[in-house]
């Protein structure tokens, strides 16, 4: 008989609706069963609607599922396919559903997690990240809201919708519309001149990090942080924020967090691009501090 093809095409009537998994960074997410034997055993799938608007149209929305399709990585959301709505007037993108959420909420609900648990889903989006940077893709959004558990040993990054190419000829991707920019994982070059590289990835991996060990704890969210620093009432967060990161103020050693780990973040925060470790070196010293944790 013919391999289970993996579906990809998935028939609107035979998707039903569970329950909403927040408006939040994502778009509107969906929970749903699909269920062609109509019997409740089809397979849980999380249902993105991509409604062409004045900002995203049918071709961008093609364009997010070619690059999420090409995608085949244990630390990358997997991709399950497209529903075209009748009319075809608008699709929805179906990706696996990952059971315990973003890191954010696991965190909060999970605080037993110890320093070997971070770090091996600190490897884990690494090994992600890895991944994209031989695609030659930027995330541009990197953050614990973008990343999901799997399971209490698996997490796995989300939330494509920022993904851009570089082009074959830079090493780096300019925006033109720096929309909402969450700029409090931003690097420097990415506030200032909105240019956006793997090494400006490794910049906001080093603010995941931090979310990590401070258990994505709303007190010491990274904007709250910054804010801090800056004041809350300034006009323009991002240039204040862009001279205090000039004049070296980094986030501060999340409590309890081992020295080698603060110094790891302290590496992907080089204001200057080049002297940020790369992705495959960020892993191995990764590893290395899980080993000596483990003795
Ligand atoms: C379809 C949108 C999308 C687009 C993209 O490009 C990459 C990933 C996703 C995506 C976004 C969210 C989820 C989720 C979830 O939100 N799961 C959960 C589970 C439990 C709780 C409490 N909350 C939440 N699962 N798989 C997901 C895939």
């Amino acid at each position: 008989a013919l391999a289970q093809q993996e579906q990809t095409l998935f028939e609107e009537r035979h998707l039903c609706f569970i329950s909403s998994l927040g408006k939040g960074n994502f778009g509107t997410v969906e929970l749903c069963r699909y269920d062609p034997l109509g019997d409740n055993t089809g397979e849980l799938v999380a249902v993105k609607k991509l409604q062409p608007n004045k900002k995203s149209t049918m071709e961008d929305f093609k364009k997010e599922v070619n690059i999420l399709s090409i995608f085949e990585c244990d630390y990358i959301v997997k991709y399950k396919g497209v529903c075209y709505s009748t009319g075809r007037l608008s699709m929805s993108l179906v990706m696996e559903y990952l059971p315990y959420g973003s890191l954010i909420g696991y965190l909060d609900n999970y605080r037993h997690v110890n320093t070997r648990r971070m770090l091996l889903f600190a490897s884990q989006i690494c090994q992600g990240m890895e991944y994209l940077q031989t695609l030659r893709y930027v995330h541009r959004d990197l953050a614990a809201r973008n990343i999901l558990v799997a399971s209490k040993s698996l997490v796995k990054i989300a939330d494509f919708g920022l993904t851009k190419i570089i082009p074959f000829d830079k090493e780096y991707y300019r925006v033109m519309q720096p929309g909402e920019s969450p700029i409090f994982w931003y690097a420097p070059e990415s506030i200032n001149e909105s240019i956006f590289s793997h090494k400006s990835d490794v910049w906001s991996f080093g603010v995941v990090l931090h979310e990590l060990f401070c258990y994505c704890d709303t007190n010491y969210n990274p904007k709250r942080l910054c804010m801090q620093e800056i004041g809350h009432y300034v006009q323009s967060p991002s240039m204040h924020l862009e001279t205090i990161l000039k004049n070296n103020w980094r986030l501060p050693a999340p409590p309890d967090c081992p020295p080698k780990v603060y110094s790891l973040m302290q590496q992907c925060w080089a204001y200057d691009f080049e002297e940020r470790p790369c992705f495959s070196s960020l892993g191995k010293q990764i590893e290395t501090i899980m080993q000596e944790e483990r003795e």
